[in-house]
């Protein structure tokens, strides 16, 4: 190469690992990545990138992998402040009986801000460029989420009662409609619809979502087959599985992603797979609502694509999406009762290019690839936890937490440096943080 050939970029990282998921299953040491503004210019060995780039900015990670940033296909972002609050409780009590009360008493337009800032706080320091999110006040989690630099779906909840958000359908499909217009074609904020479940969401209210989703273009998340009562129930009541009935509402399809799935029989295996539905797959929080097990083997197997998501902090009690890819991994294995199931490999690739897959944005998102968006993370691998190294992938999903995580950069943007948050004040966040947990403390001690 020659020095005219030179090309000027912004930022090069060189790596000791670099873990680019496509293609899949590979590793490649002493690898740059060359940023230039919002995307991916080029990745390639550190000799060849010293002929070919000049560049402003180069940062060294001598001990590090470099991977594409998680995505986290699930969650209720400002719950990060119910945390800890209402614990060792299954699904329907959790809710009847503690966090739809605390809802109603404790949710403003500021909680949503502070424990939606929380929340990002959290996933931007253990790895996760792009979060999902359904909860009330969407249009104020869309613009935090746009202001911090976060990737985001937004699902604005679609539900039959009155809520602090709206007083029934009518209502949450009208502002949730000002949200998909607000922010179409920006790359960050994703708009969508989010009926909450089966069990809170009538045939008609459904049958609008399905409208609004094929007018706009718009995909819809729901919370579906979560507990074996929630099946049961269904069929004493509908004479249906709730599966099914979404079938006859025409809700399933390609920009659908169900949330949960532990009852799984192989008829739903086949519709999931047959109508291109996304499942996202949300182990830990399964696990500590003793709602059930999801058979992630035979969902792969059928052909499903099966993206990750850690749940809100209220059942799960974390965000970090690596935490989720190792549980992922071994409650696949016991499940399908065989330890070759659900490798190392694919647990990353669940929590990256699946869910890029899912938003239906694979083309920009989800791996390490020359042209796409630079969402990038760094993981430092010389703490002792962590040594030694035979396989980085192992480590990653195996060994390590999400704290290990030290540099993060969304659409080229840093948004973790040396492991603290560029874009988020911390110090205030916690006194914000503190004031509430004082307030809801008061209230439980009533
Ligand atoms: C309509 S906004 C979202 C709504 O969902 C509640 N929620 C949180 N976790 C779960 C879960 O695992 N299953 C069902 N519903 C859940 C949350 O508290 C909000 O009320
Ligand atoms: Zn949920």
């Amino acid at each position: 190469m020659t020095a005219d050939t030179i090309t000027a970029a912004d930022i090069r990282i060189n790596a000791r690992w670099l873990l680019p998921v496509e293609p899949y299953g590979i590793v490649l040491e002493h690898q740059a990545i060359i940023i230039q503004g919002a995307r991916i210019a080029a990745v390639l060995p550190v000799a060849e990138a010293d002929q070919g780039f000049r560049t402003k900015e180069t940062i060294e990670l001598p001990h590090h992998v470099v991977m594409p940033g998680l995505i986290n296909m699930h969650g209720h972002a400002a719950m990060s402040l119910f945390r800890g609050m209402a614990d060792d409780l299954p699904l329907m009590a959790w809710l009847n009986d503690h966090i739809w009360p605390a809802e109603g008493q404790f949710i403003s337009e500021q909680f949503i801000a502070d424990g939606t800032q929380l929340a990002m706080a959290e996933m931007l320091r253990t790895g996760t460029t792009t979060f999902s999110d359904m909860y009330f006040f969407p249009e104020i989690v869309a613009q935090m989420a746009h202001d911090t630099g976060m990737r985001a779906q937004i699902c604005f909840p679609l539900l039959d009662f009155p809520t602090v958000w709206g007083s029934g359908p009518d209502e949450y499909l009208h502002k949730g409609e000002d949200l998909l217009n607000t922010w179409k074609g920006d790359s960050y904020i994703m708009p969508a619809i989010g009926p909450h479940a089966p069990y809170t969401v009538s045939d008609g209210p459904l049958a609008r979502a399905v409208a609004l989703s094929e007018k706009t273009g718009a995909r819809l998340q729901t919370h579906l087959h979560e507990t074996e009562f929630e099946v049961s129930d269904a069929m004493e009541k509908q004479g249906k599985r709730p599966l099914e009935r979404l079938a006859k509402l025409g809700v399933l399809g390609a920009r659908t992603q169900c949330v949960h799935m532990t009852q799984v029989s192989q008829p739903d295996i086949d519709l999931l797979a047959g109508t291109g539905t996304h499942v996202i797959h949300c182990p830990e929080s399964n696990l500590k609502l003793a709602s059930g097990l999801c058979p992630a083997h035979k969902l792969m197997a059928g052909g499903v694509n099966l993206a990750l998501g850690t749940d809100g902090a209220a059942s799960n009690n974390d965000l970090d999406l690596f935490g989720e890819t190792r549980t992922a991994a071994m409650v696949a294995k016991v499940v399908a009762k065989d330890a070759s199931v659900l490798s190392a490999h694919q647990a990353l690739q669940m929590a990256t290019l699946n869910g890029a897959r899912a938003l239906g944005r694979e083309h920009e998102l989800g791996s390490l690839v020359a042209g796409k968006l630079a969402d990038i993370i760094a993981v430092d691998l010389s703490d002792p936890f962590i040594q030694p190294v035979y396989d980085p992938a192992s480590h990653l999903v195996y060994s390590n937490h999400g704290r290990a995580v030290t540099h993060s950069w969304v659409n080229g943007v840093p948004q973790v440096q040396d492991g603290k948050l560029t874009r988020i004040d911390v110090p205030d966040l916690m006194l914000r943080v503190d004031g509430w947990a004082r307030q809801i403390r008061e209230r439980q001690a009533d």
